[in-house]
This record gives C-alpha cells, sequence and structure tokens, in this order.
C-alpha cells in the first residue's frame, strides 16, 4: 500500500490533477466527503486528508510514505527526516514581513507576530536583530492593527489580504511552492515503485510548465 498525505484546499485540488496523470483519482471527492483515509482507482494507493501543516509529521513517521506541503510548512517544520525530491510548482506565494502602511520602525525590540515562529527566529538571528516573537494560528493581519504585534510574517500572493487589512509587505523572505515529500524508510523500501512515482509528476509539472 502507497499512502499519500494531502491537505484540504488549495494543495488537494492542485496536486489532484497531477496525480490523476499518474493513474492516480480518489474515488470520492475528498472536499466533499468527511472520511479522512480516502481510496484511489489504484487499489493499493490511498489518500490520507490531514492538516497542512501536519503533512511533514505524517511523512516523517512514516504513517503516510508520500505527502504534498508548503515550502513554509517545510521551512517551519525544520530538520533533516523527509526526502523533498519534486518541486509541484503548486500554491505558489511568498513569505514575507509585513507592518502597517507607513508604519515608523520602534527604538525598541520589535515584536513580530507569526504562526512560523522557527523561520522567524533563523531570519532575525541572521540579521544579528533581537525581536519578541508571538506565536499566533491564524488572522495574523490583526496584530499589527490591534497593537499587539509591529509586524507579521506570512505568506503573500495578490497582497489583497494585506491591503484589506492596511498592511503592506515589506522584506522578502523566501519564495514558496508546494513540493512532494517522502518518508526515507519508504523510499529505500518502495524505490521503483516510489521513484516511477515522481518520474510521472515530474513530467506532467514540466508539460504543464513548458507552453
Ligand atoms: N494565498 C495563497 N496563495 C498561494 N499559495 C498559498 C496561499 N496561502 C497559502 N498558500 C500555500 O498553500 C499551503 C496550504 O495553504 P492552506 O491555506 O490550504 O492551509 P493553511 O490554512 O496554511 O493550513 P491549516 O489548515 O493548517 O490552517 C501553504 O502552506 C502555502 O504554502
Ligand atoms: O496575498 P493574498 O492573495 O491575499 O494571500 C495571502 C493570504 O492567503 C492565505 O490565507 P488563506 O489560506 O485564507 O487564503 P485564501 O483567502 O486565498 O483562501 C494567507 O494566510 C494569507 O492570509
Amino acid at each position: 500500500m502507497l499512502t499519500i498525505a494531502l491537505s484540504k484546499g488549495r494543495i488537494l485540488d492542485d496536486t489532484l490533477p497531477l496525480l490523476a496523470e499518474a493513474g492516480i483519482v480518489p474515488t470520492e471527492n475528498p472536499d466533499k466527503s468527511r472520511k479522512l483515509i480516502i481510496p484511489t482507482s489504484q487499489p493499493d494507493v490511498r489518500l490520507l486528508i490531514v492538516r497542512a501543516t501536519d503533512v511533514p509529521t505524517y511523512v516523517e513517521h512514516g504513517a503516510a510514505d508520500l505527502g504534498v506541503a508548503g515550502k513554509d510548512v517545510l521551512m517551519e517544520y525544520g530538520g533533516q527526516g523527509l526526502y523533498e525530491p519534486l518541486d509541484l510548482r503548486i500554491a505558489q506565494c511568498k513569505l514575507m514581513t509585513a507592518g502597517a502602511v507607513g508604519a515608523v520602525e520602534p527604538k525598541g525590540r520589535l515584536r513580530v507576530a507569526t504562526k512560523f515562529v522557527n523561520v522567524a527566529k533563523r531570519y532575525y538571528a541572521e540579521q544579528g536583530r533581537q525581536v519578541d516573537i508571538i506565536k499566533l494560528y491564524g488572522s495574523m493581519e490583526l496584530a499589527p492593527l490591534i497593537g499587539l504585534a509591529d509586524k507579521i510574517i506570512d505568506v503573500v500572493d495578490t497582497g489583497n489580504t494585506l491591503r484589506a487589512n492596511g498592511l503592506e509587505p515589506q522584506e522578502f523572505i523566501a519564495a514558496i511552492s508546494s513540493r512532494l515529500v517522502v518518508n526515507k524508510a519508504s523510499m529505500k523500501m518502495q524505490h521503483a515503485r516510489i521513484q516511477a512515482l515522481i518520474d510521472t509528476l515530474r513530467q506532467a509539472v514540466e508539460s504543464r510548465h513548458r507552453g
């Protein structure tokens, strides 16, 4: 059995067409189903529906052989516990700092609200800058508006969410897209099968971006 961990929403929506090119089609619509384990057209391939931030955990521990996770999530998760063989070039965005339009930097320590605590620590440590990091789980854009923080670190695509809240993108941290991740033991034990799937997905990604 090959088990693939995916999160509902944009990753699922963008990954299903790629899996279809490898002949893997869920037997029911995962967006509509309440099931968390979804069989596919291939009897020995199943999908696990998990939270986006949980994908690396399932794959590193071997509860899933493969998964699809945003580079932001992988940067935050850290470690060397996963193979990351393929950039699927889906769910593209940027990891940025952002703050209120026209705000001046505080004289004292900067307060940064984010769900990407490890990324934030690394980013400011590289700059030799002392900051207070405030962990949030969502609605980060609120923090500067309400005086909880001076800045946020979040993913930005169109910038609409920032604009709608009187914020502006500031420093670029990283280009983000979703990656195929593979459990290290699975890669050894089921090498031919997983490598064949990686090759098919790579061709699907390349043909999609060719013209
Ligand atoms: N607006 C966006 N445009 C393009 N890609 C995005 C955007 N927002 C997030 N992403 C990417 O898609 C991935 C999945 O995002 P999604 O919104 O589905 O989950 P989430 O809300 O981050 O996770 P959770 O379910 O744990 O709250 C993110 O990790 C990021 O890489
Ligand atoms: O720059 P933008 O295009 O506004 O995208 C950025 C927003 O997208 C993400 O949220 P969410 O997953 O809610 O995104 P969605 O609103 O696109 O579903 C992210 O947390 C930002 O708030």
